[in-house]
């Protein structure tokens, strides 16, 4: 079956259905991970984005329930070089085409991802539409132009759980970091309370494997709330979109900044500082991939990170209570902030890698560290 993909800039690209049928819009972003293709499906952070892999051929592993970042994709489209006829891992359960099926993912292969990537690369992240149901240049290019893209919108009320719960799993065990160090056993350390904004799973996994008791709360909980849970220590997630809308969230941490340590991750960075009275941009076209280099600046140390981030904390902006930690070695942007008063700190990337290199977990460790600390 035909599918294609317009931007807003006119271009258009003719390929291959490999998802369902169907037709979708967001902003195209491309991700530079080899590997890791069903944690970027199911990561809540790519809702409204349809993401392009450059990386030539896709699902040659197949697919699996313990790779899963959520309960299922979450980004608006999904665009590949080659899918593999071949899924050959011994932790296959399935192959990508069906499962994007079975979810109802919109998806697409056989276009030129290399002159995209470039077009978005020179151009910026654009909107789009992918469909298999209009194959009309004109309207798709229309449909490109009046899609709402993604600054000014909250998207994490639509990612984030309506319950809290108590969280029970520990990282995949197939890994070497998984409860050899005797997590999830011993979870009758600190109680951390993680507010969801669209978490990816591996992070309170981490959490959970290093003995926490991790109660996970609704993005949308109040101070109060949170302070009503006693916690030793507050964890900020990731999640999709303009933190810059995020207003309650912002409050919220306003309100328990002081209070509890507090880490964040990615949106949760980018939260934290907004919380300080720093402001976000939107990139010209982001970072997504596992092969992202950043400096620690405490030592110099250089670590090859997992990001996925379209927005940034803007460092004209930054307050005199925020001290930059970690920076991008490829454009020099903010990559993690520490409160000089507070016990609160956070990083721009993706520590729980998942898919990605593990050289930022001690993290995780800081984090406990400071917990104790306190
Ligand atoms: N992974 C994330 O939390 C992404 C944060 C935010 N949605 C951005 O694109 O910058």
């Amino acid at each position: 079956m035909t599918a294609k993909l317009a931007l807003e800039d006119g271009t258009v690209f003719t390929g291959t259905s490999i998802g369902a049928e169907g037709e979708v819009d967001g902003e195209v972003c491309f991700n530079t991970s080899m590997t890791g293709y069903q944690e970027i499906l199911t990561d809540p952070s790519y809702r409204g984005q349809i993401v392009t892999m450059t990386y030539p051929q896709i699902g040659n592993y197949g697919v699996n329930e313990s790779d899963l970042e959520s309960e299922r994709p979450h980004l608006a489209g999904f665009i590949v070089r080659e899918h593999s006829r071949v899924a050959s891992n011994f932790r296959s359960e399935g192959s990508l085409a069906d499962y994007l099926k079975e979810w109802g993912v919109v998806a697409i292969e056989s276009i030129d991802t290399r002159a995209l990537v470039r077009r978005i690369r020179s151009t910026g992240a654009m909107r789009g539409v992918l469909s298999t149901t209009d194959l009309d240049d004109e309207s798709l290019v229309a449909k490109a132009k009046a899609s709402p893209g993604l600054v000014g919108r909250d998207l994490v009320k639509e990612v984030t759980p309506e319950m809290p719960c108590e969280w029970q799993e520990s990282v995949s065990d197939w890994t070497h970091l998984s409860k050899a160090e005797g997590g999830g056993e011993k979870a009758e350390g600190p109680h951390v309370v993680a507010l969801d904004f669209g978490m990816k799973w591996n992070i309170p996994r981490h959490l959970y494997d290093q003995g926490c008791q991790v109660t996970v709360l609704p993005g949308t909980s109040t101070a109060e709330e949170v302070l009503a849970q006693e916690p030793d220590g507050i964890f900020l997630s990731n999640g999709p979109g303009d933190p810059e809308p995020l207003t309650q969230a912002v409050e919220t941490i306003q309100g328990v900044l002081g209070k509890a340590p507090v880490f964040g991750i990615c949106l949760g960075h980018q939260l934290l500082s907004l919380a300080c009275g720093a402001k976000t941009f939107k990139m010209k076209f982001g970072h997504r991939g596992g092969n992202q280099p950043v400096q620690r600046l405490e030592d110099g140390t250089v670590e090859i990170t997992s990001q996925n981030h379209g927005f940034a904390v803007d460092e004209e902006s930054l307050p005199d209570c925020l001290e930059v930690t970690h920076r991008s070695l490829n454009d020099g942007t903010i990559e993690g902030v520490r409160h000089r008063e507070h016990n609160a700190f956070s990083v721009q990337y993706h520590p729980e890698a998942s898919a990605g290199p593990h050289d930022s977990h001690y993290l995780f460790a800081e984090f406990l560290k400071a917990v104790g600390t306190m």
